[in-house]
């Protein structure tokens, strides 16, 4: 595991945006892995920017979103279609037909998630999985207790998730109780994988991932057997906790990054 500390949360951003943007440019196609909530707004500012700027183009990219709300219709200003269509989609040249999330008001959810798993793999799988971290160490929407084989699957969002995610909703009662995710397996089959993590409210949730055990009760614990991971992790949600042990180093981020 690797980890990159960022000085602030626009580094952070700016480091990943490279990161990508990089494996976009130098790929003859590739399917990434995407996600919502607050961390990714800023990556996805800077993709934005830089496609504008110097038109990186995202013809031969296909995008899987980890989850979506359960009752959401894609309209819905709080599902993760519509999120994805205003801070990204929108504003790049990705093809539509190439742009994937699960459907959160399939009359059959259980078959929408056994079509979104084989989707995943029948295209290939994913190259890079962009990931954030839940305070309960959650990842796409993988509760704490989720197995460690679990794919593409329906879930009860944990009262905790509801209340952290009602700030973008009107109340609680609003937040969906139910949402499709890929599961744990799902996403550590990716190739690569890039968590972020930022802030003073994510310190604890980062300093368990660095130094507990590795246990389905803490979902994201599992990363640290993924072959391929990078954290990009802000001061703030590093603190001062974290120490060196074996398997993580830290390194600061590419000075090139704060262009
Ligand atoms: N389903 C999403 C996750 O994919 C996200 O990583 C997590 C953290 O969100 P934030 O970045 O807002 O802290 O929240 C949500 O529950």
């Amino acid at each position: 595991m690797k980890i990159i500390k960022a000085d602030n949360y626009s580094e952070l951003c700016r480091t990943a945006a490279k990161i990508i943007i990089e494996k976009v440019t130098h790929a003859d196609k590739i399917n990434l892995g995407l996600a919502t909530g607050s961390t990714p707004i800023g990556l996805y500012c800077f993709l934005v920017d830089d496609h504008l700027r110097n038109h990186t183009s995202y013809h031969h990219v296909k995008t899987f979103n980890l989850d979506e709300y359960v009752g959401l219709h894609p309209v819905d200003r709080n599902s993760y279609h519509y999120y994805m269509r205003e801070h990204l989609f929108h504003h790049l040249d990705l093809l539509p037909e190439n742009i994937y999330l699960p459907n959160g008001i399939s009359l059959d959810l259980d078959a929408e998630c056994e079509q979104y798993e084989s989707l995943i793999v029948n295209q290939g799988g994913i190259e890079l999985q962009l990931l954030g971290l839940g305070r309960n160490g959650h990842i796409g929407f993988n509760e704490p207790g989720t197995s460690f084989q679990s794919k593409t699957h329906v879930v009860a969002l944990d009262n905790s998730t509801r209340k952290a995610n009602s700030r973008f909703f009107d109340s609680i009662e609003q937040v969906p109780q139910h949402a499709i995710t890929m599961g744990m397996e799902t996403i550590f089959s990716s190739k690569e994988i890039l968590l972020l993590v930022s802030g003073e409210g994510k310190a604890g949730a980062l300093q368990r991932l660095l130094e507990g055990e590795i246990l389905e009760e803490f979902p994201a614990s599992i990363l640290k057997k993924h072959p391929n991971i990078t954290v990009i992790a802000d001061n703030a949600a590093i603190g001062s906790n974290v120490h060196r042990d074996g398997s993580t180093f830290l390194v600061a981020c590419d000075p090139e990054s704060r262009q």
